[in-house]
């Protein structure tokens, strides 16, 4: 390997996102400030695994006792990862010893951050914290490579009152940004969640971020309901393109009021899941003229109106929408996207890599902010009072610990230096202008 890509960092990232389709694992090499991914590779579920998942995670929310299903699912994601991470070694010829370190999200169980009075006896009707339980057993991978594990991404946030997600927003902005261009990035997951990115220039300007509402999530829960469970997502929006949008339904869906509600704001399965689609299912039984495709339609104009509804909370519109997360291939969700928001989008293949892997190169990139001590989410992001280091870490037990994690937290300091480091790299930054704020994600 040459020695200025060993100057780098190898990490690994995997995340399972809420669409339960399979497990998504990147490894990129981060050098200078500038992340080059590597190898990419999803590992698909089958239909029934996901439907098996998808009952699990919403038999938890009803309150049925599954901890024996929750710990096999959790075994299941690290082989999942254990198997890919050798998979991406080989299609990168990167020796497995080369790695630094990897940040495994699993799956989000149960998203509610908001504080709640709690399950036990509470004479006094307290609230306690929100709640953000992922999946995930980062201790294989880290025992078989011998790395760094980093794990557990939202808590730390949640706990002191943020909403523990949007978190890929640093990577976004590391990634995406343009010195000169106002741009936002949306990734078009089972949920929608949406980056400004104004231009360097834009000294004033936030890089906001959160969550506009369903992406996929509604949409795949048709195609399953339609199907009877044969296809979970309706390819490159064949279906949609060809209903027609029902009022009926916008009004019903467009009424919640998540939409109206200012940043910072997530959402997740036990909003826009099985039981609103459940809810849908029942209102429109007093609209049988509604056809499958007709529904296909309405549900992507309705992640397309939440996108739109998210942009008046941005500081100006932005000139490119950069999509990536697997709804980039739904060509008509993307048209609807385009159209009603007004801006032109992009996919992320322009930069070179698919859109299905960026949330595990974004989680790639947080495991290394995390290990340089380094915070991943900031007011404007999660609304956490003050910039959050988020991620728990398992050590590895080769004996060589502190050296070795003193040593990548050394490099990562070096090798992590945009756009809010001290010396910007020249070919991201023009000129040496003032600097990004970690605690508000203003330029200051
Ligand atoms: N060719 C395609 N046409 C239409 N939709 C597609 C296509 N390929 C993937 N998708 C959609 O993308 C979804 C998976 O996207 P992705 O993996 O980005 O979501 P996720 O990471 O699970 O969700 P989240 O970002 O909310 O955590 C699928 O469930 C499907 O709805
Ligand atoms: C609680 C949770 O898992 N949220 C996910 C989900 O999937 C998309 C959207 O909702 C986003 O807020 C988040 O994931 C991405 C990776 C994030 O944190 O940036």
């Amino acid at each position: 390997m040459a020695d200025k890509m060993r100057d780098g960092l190898f990490f690994a990232g995997f995340m399972c996102g809420t669409s339960l389709d399979g497990v998504d694992g990147a490894l990129v090499h981060i050098y200078q400030g500038k992340i080059e991914l590597l190898a990419y590779e999803h590992h698909p579920f089958s239909p029934r695994l996901t439907g098996w998942i998808r009952e699990i995670l919403s038999e938890n929310m009803t309150g049925k006792s599954t901890f024996q299903s929750l710990g096999d699912l959790e075994h299941l994601l690290s082989e999942t990862e254990t198997s890919l991470t050798s998979r991406l070694c080989s299609l990168s010829s990167i020796s497995p010893s080369d790695i630094d370190g990897a940040g495994t999200h699993g799956i989000t169980a149960y998203h509610r951050p908001s504080p709640h009075v709690p399950s036990w006896e509470n004479p006094e009707n307290t609230n306690i914290p929100g709640i953000t339980i992922q999946i995930s057993n980062p201790y294989r991978l880290s025992r078989k490579y011998g790395i760094p594990v980093v794990y557990d991404f939202r808590r730390a946030d949640v706990s002191v009152g943020g909403e523990g997600a949007p978190l890929a927003t640093l990577f976004h902005r590391a990634a995406f940004s343009d010195p000169h261009e106002n741009r936002a990035f949306l990734n078009l997951g089972g949920i929608a969640n949406l980056t400004y990115l104004p231009a360097f220039s834009n000294a004033r300007q936030t890089c906001l971020s959160f969550d506009t509402g369903p992406g996929n999530m509604l949409l795949d829960l048709a195609m399953s309901h339609i199907t009877h469970g044969e296809e979970t997502y309706d390819k490159n929006g064949q279906r949609s393109a060809s209903g027609t949008v029902q009022k009926c339904i916008q009004d019903f869906l467009l009424d919640d009021p998540w939409f109206s509600k200012p940043p910072p704001k997530s959402t997740g399965r036990e909003d826009w899941g099985e039981e609103k689609f459940a809810t849908l299912l029942t209102f429109l039984k007093n609209y049988p003229f509604v056809q499958n495709n007709d529904l296909l339609a309405s549900l992507a104009e309705t992640s397309a109106a939440g996108v739109l509804s998210g942009f008046r909370w941005l500081d100006s519109k932005p000139d490119l929408l950069i999509l990536g997360g697997g709804g980039s291939y739904n060509v008509d969700l993307r048209r609807r996207i385009s159209r009603i928001t007004g801006v032109p989008t992009t996919t992320t293949e322009r930069f070179g890599w698919p859109p299905q892997a960026i949330e595990s190169m974004a989680f790639a990139y947080l495991a290394a902010l995390t290990l340089s001590g380094r915070p991943a989410s900031l007011p404007s992001t999660t609304g956490c009072p003050h910039a959050v280091i988020g991620g728990s870490i398992v050590p590895p037990q080769n004996g060589s610990l502190p050296a070795r994690l003193r040593e990548i937290c050394l490099a990562a300091e070096i090798h992590l230096p945009f756009p809010d480091r001290a010396t910007p790299p020249e070919s991201r930054l023009p000129g040496s202008g003032p600097l990004f704020s970690e605690e508000t994600g203003r330029r200051q």
